[in-house]
């Protein structure tokens, strides 16, 4: 799957710039930059939500029915319990969903569990993101787009967030954003960077830690973001 030569504007902002993307099958495609970057807007652009005109640009992006997008801000019923939301999102499709892995059981039986009774509209903000992107992943979808699945969730209930994607990825294209790099660590992740309309890089955890020289993957972003602002003219 990729997006080829993607050029795109909100009125006046220019947001790509004959983009090209490529993305792998088997582990995640994790889109990174910085905010106001347009990192949603690419989902959108996948999913088919924006203008029609960027449809050219999707080579090999399954249809829209094919696709499951836990939005950054979903809306939600919060007068419905998290048990039922879940249960919802098993009835979504009609063949039942998807059976959930040995690993979804674990973060069931250990996250979720004892917010089953609780509902959407008085769980915290990390709590609320772990059932939505865990509902997403009961889906039986070609695709997967997660818009910040780890933001406000902690750090351990994160990884398992991270375990369960790359599970996902196995079967399934998977593309989300993150601001939360350390978690990308020994994941097998793609990274693609994004910034002035174009990708910067594309590659893994490892090899952006060695393009930019160092051991910190936070300073590597910083290196990246910066080179790339004296490198593009837009
Ligand atoms: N419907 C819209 N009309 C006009 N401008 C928009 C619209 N949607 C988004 N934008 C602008 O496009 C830019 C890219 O937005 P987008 O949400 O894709 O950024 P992002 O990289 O996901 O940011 P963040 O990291 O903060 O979530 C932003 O400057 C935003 O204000």
């Amino acid at each position: 799957m990729e997006i080829k030569n993607l050029s795109f504007s909100y009125q006046e902002r220019l947001i790509y710039d004959r983009l090209n993307v490529k993305f792998q099958d088997e582990v995640p495609n994790i889109i990174i930059g910085p905010n106001g970057v347009g990192k949603t807007t690419l989902l959108d652009t996948l999913a088919r939500l924006n203008s029609s005109d960027t449809y050219d640009a999707l080579v090999d992006v399954p249809s829209v029915k094919e696709i499951g997008y836990q939005l950054q801000k979903t809306i939600f019923y919060t007068t419905l319990t998290v048990g039922q939301t879940l249960k919802m999102y098993q009835k979504i499709d009609h063949a039942g969903g998807a059976a959930p892995t040995a690993l979804m059981n674990k973060i069931y039986a250990t996250v979720l569990k004892p917010l089953e009774s609780i509902k959407m509209g008085q769980l915290s903000g990390g709590e609320r993101r772990i059932v939505l992107t865990y509902g997403t992943c009961l889906l039986d979808r070609k695709l997967y787009l997660f818009d910040e699945p780890l933001s406000g969730v902690d750090p351990s209930n994160a990884t398992l967030i991270m375990e369960m994607i790359c599970s996902l990825a196995k079967k399934s294209t998977v593309v989300m954003t993150t601001h939360q790099l350390g978690q990308l660590k020994n994941k097998g992740a793609k990274i693609i960077g994004l910034n002035q309309g174009h990708c910067i890089f594309n590659g893994t955890y490892t090899e952006l830690l060695k393009l930019e020289n160092t051991q910190d993957v936070d300073e590597a972003y910083s290196k990246l973001i910066n080179s790339s602002r004296s490198k593009i003219k837009l």
